[in-house]
């Protein structure tokens, strides 16, 4: 054997070692979970870097979520194709790149989002977005949101009834039903129309959203699906197409009739941000979101109709899922904790005294005020948020290097918030899997590590629909508890339920609750509306 020969077979050897040695390591991590005690040595593959740590389905993807916060508590470095990417589980550094200027823009996640909701708040360039966040939050103040509770009641009312027909029956499926409400109500509040979607049990909107959330989830996670020129060639893009397609021309189809007839009434109504008297505001029509656009659009700021098309889309995506899913585990939760289901009634007593009986929407007596005063229910909704987060993780990017103290985010990196992970930390949530609303109570929350809590993300891009979206809770969980009693057949804890991402939050298996009726009397009922 010549020498050539021996120094080729040797480089081939030592080639061939490293890569099952890396082979090797890979597997460990997938298949067993064995990781390296020092995240820096993740091994990075050729082209796909550490994707591999999200193979997977939707399930695996949230149990290996957890996992790395777990394994890797503070910030670590990987690489996601070739993008360099910060996975962060550390309230320190989320604070800091939450409040930064440095780190307003969305990572190339987002991207695929653009298709469906443009320029729209959630997905808008950072430049774009500073502009549009200020026009769009007069269209959430209190004159604004005091005006939306009555298309709360009257929707939550229809979800009660819909459900009457599982009355005493074996436990039934909830997500489809606030599913549908939150669309219904979501629609009226900011296009000013009523889909039905309740009434008529089925609603193509509807599948249009969970078709588009799904595929822009499973693009996200396989990069062979990035380039537009693949993707749109696949099944999956096609579908995306069609079903934007349909969401997008109803939109437009509102627009058009909306500007009809704003020309022909001479838009008598008062702006958003004109504060007027709103004593009784929850007997008049709400505020509707697409209106106070065109508003603005008549003020010179400009808005084009592809503008307000993206805002609109926008929160009728950020709000109608979100909202849903949430409702869906508060249900679950009231159901499991049976103590905790009878506190949120005996509040609803002492706030409605022997109103608490009626059923009936005109005298259900709910205003803003009433809602306000609900702080046990709102303890109970936020600690559901907690255990069970919407957005599990959020996602940035640098667009200049942020200095985080012991590490720095280079600029055009990208970064994870491991939200879910810190929601579910020992070391800031003891006993993190118990349910425990009075974590929330003024005195215990006020010692909390700031940043530790972020079912509404936080600084400068946090969720604009948060009051909306705590207010019409309360209302759903108010109309739901003053009528049923919920319960589980066999409670399942916490950590046994099992979940998945999917874009969002979701339940690997539909979660199923049993109603009954609520007895018609109440002992201990301290009257307060009653006597107003
Ligand atoms: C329980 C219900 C909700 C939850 C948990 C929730 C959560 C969130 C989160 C985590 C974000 C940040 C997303 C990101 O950074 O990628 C966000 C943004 C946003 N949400 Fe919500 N949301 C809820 C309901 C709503 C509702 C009802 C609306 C509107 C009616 C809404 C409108 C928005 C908008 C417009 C943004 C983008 C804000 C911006 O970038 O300036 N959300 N939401």
């Amino acid at each position: 054997m010549d020498l050539l020969t021996v120094a080729t077979l040797s480089v081939a050897c030592i080639v061939l070692y490293r890569i099952i040695n890396v082979a090797f390591k890979v597997l460990k991590i997938v298949l067993l979970s064995d990781f390296p005690s020092n995240a820096e040595e993740l091994p990075s593959l050729p082209f796909v870097g550490h994707a591999y740590l999200f193979i997977g389905d939707t399930e695996a993807m949230f149990n290996r979520v957890i996992e790395l916060g777990k394994i890797y508590p503070t910030s670590f470095r990987f690489s996601f194709g070739h993008n360099s990417t910060y996975f962060t589980t550390y309230p320190k550094h989320i604070k800091e790149i939450l409040l930064s200027p440095k780190t307003i823009e969305k990572n190339y996640f987002y991207e695929f989002g653009r298709p469906w909701m443009g320029d729209g708040l959630i997905t808008a360039p950072a430049s774009k977005w500073e502009v549009h966040r200020k026009l769009m939050q007069p269209s959430f103040n209190s004159v604004a949101l005091k005006s939306f509770v009555k298309t709360f009641v009257t929707q939550s009312v229809i979800l009660a009834n819909k459900m009457e027909r599982h009355l005493d029956g074996p436990e039934f499926k909830i997500c489809r039903y606030v599913s549908l409400c939150s669309l219904d109500t979501i629609c009226v509040t900011a296009m000013g129309i009523n889909l039905k979607a309740q009434e008529s049990e089925e609603c193509r909107y509807d599948e249009a959203i969970q078709k588009v959330m799904a595929g822009c989830a499973k693009r996200a996670v396989s990069p062979w699906l990035y380039p537009d020129f693949i993707f749109y060639c696949t099944q999956l893009g096609k579908d995306q197409t069609k079903y934007i397609k349909y969401m997008h021309d109803l939109t437009d189809e509102v627009i058009r009739q909306k500007k009809a007839e704003i020309v022909r009434r001479g838009d008598q109504r008062v702006s958003a941000d004109e504060e007027r008297d709103a004593d009784d505001d929850s007997t008049a029509g709400p505020q509707i979101l697409i209106e106070n656009l065109f508003r603005l659009s008549d003020d010179n700021k400009t808005l084009t109709d592809k503008e307000v098309r993206d805002h609109v889309d926008t929160m009728i995506a950020a709000g109608s899922d979100t909202t849903a899913i949430t409702m869906n585990y508060v249900f679950l939760m009231l159901a499991s904790h049976q103590d905790i289901q009878e506190k949120v009634y005996q509040e609803l007593c002492d706030i409605f005294g022997e109103h608490v009986l009626n059923d009936d929407s005109e005298e259900l007596h709910i205003t803003m005020d009433v809602l306000a005063r609900m702080a046990y229910m709102e303890r109970v909704i936020k600690e559901t948020m907690r255990l069970f987060v919407v957005g599990p993780t959020t996602f940035r990017k640098a667009t200049e290097d942020l200095d985080l103290g012991q590490c720095t985010l280079p600029k055009g990196s990208s970064v994870i918030i491991n939200v879910m992970g810190v929601h579910r930390s020992e070391k800031y949530w003891p006993d993190p899997l118990k349910f425990d609303p009075d974590r929330f109570l003024p005195e215990r929350f006020a010692k909390q590590e700031p940043y530790s809590y972020l079912p509404f993300s936080g600084g400068r891009r946090n969720c604009l629909g948060a009051k909306y979206a705590m207010m019409f809770m309360k209302t759903m969980t108010t109309i739901i508890l003053r009528k049923y009693v919920l319960s589980k057949d066999k409670v399942v804890p916490v950590e046994d339920v099992r979940l998945r991402i999917d874009f969002l939050l979701k339940s690997v298996e539909p979660d199923t609750v049993r109603i009954k009726r609520r007895a018609k009397q109440h002992a201990s009922w301290k009257s307060s509306i009653a006597c107003e």
